[in-house]
């Protein structure tokens, strides 16, 4: 039977509670896109397989509650991630701000060498934004990443920055992946540990898309 995916990777989208992490991981799995804002407890993920450079990679992408409350719980989440996404709001300065914060955070708590991409979402939010777009880039130039304005709701972005995190994980695991073709069995990145198994049903059943 032919192999369903060649690669598995974890990446995790981290940012302040309403910035629409939620709805940017709807939109690239199941291409919907829901108005309420209903807030994630805890952790949730979805899968998805995508084909880069010839490769099939399958992710699993974590969303994390951005309510400080869960805090202790997401953190936990964060060392098995070879992607991040930090994640703001266009039209919320403080959210922004707030980058420093979960940056500072996934360099206590990831693991050395995990790429990260950063997120200005809401880019429909023209009318109400807060955060100059230069601004978005001055940011990501601080932090050496790549940055994309997206917008979950008009679907801007969302294919390409997904895409260009799981290419800049192919990069950074290059040498382990160097025998992929030929191997048999798919190269698992992402291996579950028993203590950060996925809510019960999460697996390849995601629970109802709520954006
Ligand atoms: N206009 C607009 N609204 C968006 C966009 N993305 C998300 N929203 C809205 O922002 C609100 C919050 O979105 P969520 O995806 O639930 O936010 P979250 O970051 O997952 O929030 P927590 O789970 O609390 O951490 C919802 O009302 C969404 O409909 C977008 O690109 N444009």
């Amino acid at each position: 039977m032919a192999k369903q995916y060649d690669v598995l990777f974890r990446l995790l989208l981290l940012g302040d509670s309403g910035v629409g992490k939620t709805c940017l991981l709807c939109r690239f799995t199941d291409n919907e896109f829901h108005p309420a804002h209903i807030s994630t407890i805890g952790v949730d993920f979805k899968m998805k397989t995508i084909e880069v450079d010839g490769i099939k990679v399958r992710i699993q992408i974590w969303d994390t509650a951005g309510q400080e409350r869960y805090q202790t719980i997401t953190k936990q989440y964060y060392r098995r991630a070879q992607g991040i996404f930090l994640v703001y709001d266009i039209s919320s300065e403080r959210s922004y701000q707030h980058v420093m914060k979960w940056a500072s955070d996934v360099d206590e708590y990831a693991p050395d060498g995990v790429q990260k991409i950063l997120i200005g979402n809401k880019a429909d939010e023209e009318h109400k934004r807060q955060v100059a777009k230069e601004q978005g880039l001055q940011l990501a130039r601080e932090y050496g990443m790549d940055f994309y304005e997206t917008s979950a709701c008009s679907n801007l972005n969302i294919k390409e920055s997904f895409t260009r995190l799981t290419e800049l994980v192919l990069q950074a695991h290059r040498k382990e992946l160097a025998g992929l073709r030929a191997a048999a069995a798919p190269a698992d990145l992402a291996r579950l540990d028993e203590d950060e198994l996925p809510p019960a049903g999460a697996e390849e059943a995601p629970k109802a898309c709520w954006c």
